[in-house]
């Protein structure tokens, strides 16, 4: 699972880990943020309770898949420190491995990328609730990777998510 902030990488780092894992011949399941939304948690918003539903659903999806043998590459923001220790037991109870990569780009270059346009629309108070701004987001204490990604290349970033990944045997010719 890759959490951080709205614009931190998140998608970007899973959907070229996701390609090369395929490429190496690995199964695969993206679970996008996007994606998610429109299917698995369709109706869903951005309380707490409703961010909870959706990152525990995430969690029990991922855990499914890797319990079958797969790969499920996730990147919701997952402010709950909480939730995502959740995730972590969810996955240990289907005997697969949990990955917590910290996309740790700091909120002003998010802000600054701001790709969608919703920190300016959360900053002139459009949008409540939105992390980082006006929801909480949880900074990992002990995850298994942080990244920042200002100024670094999206696939250098990947070599660090895949290598990650290599110690368990798990798609090392993806590197
Ligand atoms: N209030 C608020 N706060 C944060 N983000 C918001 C909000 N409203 C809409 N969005 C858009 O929804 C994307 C985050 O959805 P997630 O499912 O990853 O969020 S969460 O894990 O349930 O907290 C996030 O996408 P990413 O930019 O890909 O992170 C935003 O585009
Ligand atoms: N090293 C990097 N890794 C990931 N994204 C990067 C990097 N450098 C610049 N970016 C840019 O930052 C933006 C991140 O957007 P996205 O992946 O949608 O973030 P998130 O899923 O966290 O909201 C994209 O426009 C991407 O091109």
């Amino acid at each position: 699972m890759l959490t951080g902030l709205s614009g931190s990488g998140k998608s970007t780092i899973a959907r070229s880990v996701a390609t090369r894992l395929v490429e190496a011949g690995t199964p695969v399941t993206l679970l996008d943020g996007d994606v998610v939304r429109r299917h698995l948690t369709a109706g869903l918003g951005f309380s707490a309770a409703d961010r909870r539903t959706n990152v525990r659903r995430i969690g029990w999806v991922a855990a499914e898949v890797a319990h079958h043998g797969g790969i499920a590459v996730c990147s919701p923001i997952a402010p709950e420190d909480a939730v995502r220790r959740d995730v972590a037991a969810m996955a240990a109870a289907r005997g697969a491995r949990f990955v917590l990569v910290h996309v740790a780009t700091p909120l002003a270059e998010c802000e600054r990328r701001d790709r969608k346009g919703l920190y300016a629309r959360a900053r002139r108070g459009e949008i409540p609730d939105f992390t980082g701004i006006s929801a909480p987001y949880d900074v990992p204490e002990h995850p298994d990777l942080r990244i920042d990604t200002t100024g670094r290349d999206v696939e250098r970033c990947a070599d660090e998510v895949l290598a990650l990944l290599a110690p368990a045997g798990e798609a090392p010719d993806a590197r």
